[in-house]
């Protein structure tokens, strides 16, 4: 199971600190796409080369112009980018063959996605690998609950990754349902010790696995 840590809502200064505490404990970094917004394709350039070894999520939440968007992200050295699950069944298929080209995979991001039929229909796309993405603002008035799973319960050849406050008290409950990636972003970039909070979750993450 990958720890993907998000960087949102940083400087490149505190993105390049904080990679440097945590980089050995992390699996997947996500650049963030307030990240992408401030500073462009060049953060991920620079992240890119700083870390050569290291699995990179673009966060780009692209839902138009997919093509062009999947190549910024992969020519700027990402391996995954991400997609909204609303956006027109062609960004999302010129995205996938974007990423063939490249030797690189989309995400496509759940969020807002109430039905299963959904899924099932991005399954048909080609899409492989999804996020359940409880959003931040969803965050201040609630907390993702595990009726978010049934969204992917059951649905086989695709992968998961869960993504919205997760932290170490909430990841357990997460975790029951073994999703391929956990996304973890304040619960980390937040913390006073961030080296430590990284190192706590992997844990969790590494005893649970160890157990099941
Ligand atoms: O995509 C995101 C925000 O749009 C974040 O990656 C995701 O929400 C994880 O961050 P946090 O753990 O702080 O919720």
């Amino acid at each position: 199971m990958n720890l993907q840590l998000a960087l949102d809502r940083l400087t490149r200064e505190q993105c390049l600190e904080i990679l440097e505490e945590t980089s050995d404990t992390i699996d997947w970094i996500e650049v963030g796409t307030g990240v992408i917004k401030e500073y462009g394709m060049a953060i991920i350039k620079e992240i890119r080369a700083a870390y050569p070894a290291k699995t990179i999520v673009a966060d780009m939440k692209t839902c138009d112009a997919g093509k062009h968007e999947a190549e910024q992200a992969f020519r700027s050295g990402a391996d995954i980018t991400t997609v909204m699950a609303f956006s027109a069944d062609k960004t999302i298929t010129d995205m996938l063959e974007v990423a063939d080209q490249y030797g690189g995979r989309v995400m496509v991001d759940l969020l807002g996605v109430q039905a299963r039929s959904e899924v099932l229909h991005l399954k048909e796309l080609g899409v492989d690998l999804v996020s359940l993405h409880f959003g931040k603002d969803m965050q201040q008035t609630g907390k993702m609950g595990d009726d978010a799973f049934s969204l992917v319960d059951d649905i086989y050849g695709i992968d998961c990754a869960v993504a919205g406050g997760i932290n170490v008290r909430s990841l357990p409950m997460v975790m029951e349902y073994q999703p391929d990636t956990i996304i973890v972003g304040s619960a980390i970039t937040n913390q006073e010790n961030k080296k430590e909070a990284a190192r706590q979750i992997k844990e969790v993450i590494e005893t649970n696995e160890k157990n099941h």
